[in-house]
């Protein structure tokens, strides 16, 4: 680092957060620490994510972004080495409540991870999936709601004809559509998305950009990139972390035009990876 970027460095604060106001949030993390074992991966970490946006969580590798993820649709329950702090509240109401049920509360938060991950049935099954786990439906009103999820995916159009084939007969990008599709089916609140595209073409990263987009009018994003320029094309807010430390939360344009902290200028220039 340069003694001007030292000094910088030195004379400025440790973070810098915008606060959401409470009305227009949909998730808050409050004071939020996780530990896997001795070792730290998240350090007192408190923000609140906005309704009806795209939020997009950076930093670099090992940062804490895919834990914090995993904290909001409570995937580390089962792990033994993991220790937590603090609280993660879902519109009002903490997640790890005592009358919070995981299936509930992961149909309120749905997940969209990194490699496309269909299940072994037909596109059609894949969709209907959540909705047979739910009270029955009649078969018209679960087509209406297959034909939504896929159409709200941009998928429908692809797929309208071939609804019965197996889903491993999509190309990766349509997997990864049919996904969002089989997650959206249920209605989420908020869905989380862990590098959804950095296992695609640039096409069919680009559909999933669109797609990202559109959905905000009904639901709270969340996204995990490594990509820059993606989380500048597709999200209102960006966190930046580091060290498993939230360093700076800022509406995108102000992050990537005029970032307050060298840290996040370092990160989002290039010059530390
Ligand atoms: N299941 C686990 N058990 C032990 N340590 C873990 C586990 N998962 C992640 N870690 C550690 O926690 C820290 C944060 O990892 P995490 O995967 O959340 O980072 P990340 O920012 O998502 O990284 P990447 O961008 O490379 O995916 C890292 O030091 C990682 O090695």
């Amino acid at each position: 680092m340069s003694e001007t970027l030292l000094s910088r460095a030195a004379g400025e604060t440790r973070s810098a957060i915008i606060e959401i106001p409470a009305a227009q949030g949909c998730l808050e993390i409050d004071d939020l620490s996780l530990r896997y074992g001795e070792q730290p991966a998240l350090r007192g970490l408190s923000l609140r994510v906005p309704r009806h946006s795209v939020t997009a969580f950076i930093g670099p590798s090992g940062c804490g972004k895919s834990t914090l993820l995993r904290v909001l649709n409570r995937l580390h329950d089962l792990n033994d080495e993991v220790t937590q702090s603090g609280r993660v509240l879902l519109e009002g109401e903490d997640i790890h409540g005592p009358g919070v049920a995981v299936a509930q509360l992961r149909r309120r938060v749905g997940m969209v991870f990194q490699t496309p991950n269909p299940f072994p049935m037909s596109i059609y099954e894949n969709v209907a999936f959540g909705l047979r786990l739910q009270a029955p439906l009649k078969k018209r009103r679960r087509d209406e709601i297959i034909e939504w999820a896929l159409v709200s995916a941009a998928l429908w159009d692809e797929v309208k004809d071939r609804l019965h084939d197996s889903a491993w007969t999509l190309s990766g990008g349509q997997q990864q559509r049919l996904v969002i599709a089989r997650t959206l089916a249920v209605q989420p609140e908020v869905l989380l998305l862990d590098e959804p595209a950095s296992a695609l073409d640039p096409i069919s990263s680009l559909k999933i950009e669109e797609l990202i987009r559109n959905l905000k009018s009904r639901l709270s994003v969340i996204l995990v990139t490594h990509n820059m320029q993606q989380a500048a094309r597709v999200s209102d807010y960006t966190a930046f972390l580091e060290g498993g430390e939230l360093v700076e939360y800022a509406a995108t344009d102000d992050l990537f035009t005029n970032p307050r902290l060298t840290r996040t200028e370092d990160y989002i220039t290039g010059r530390m990876s």
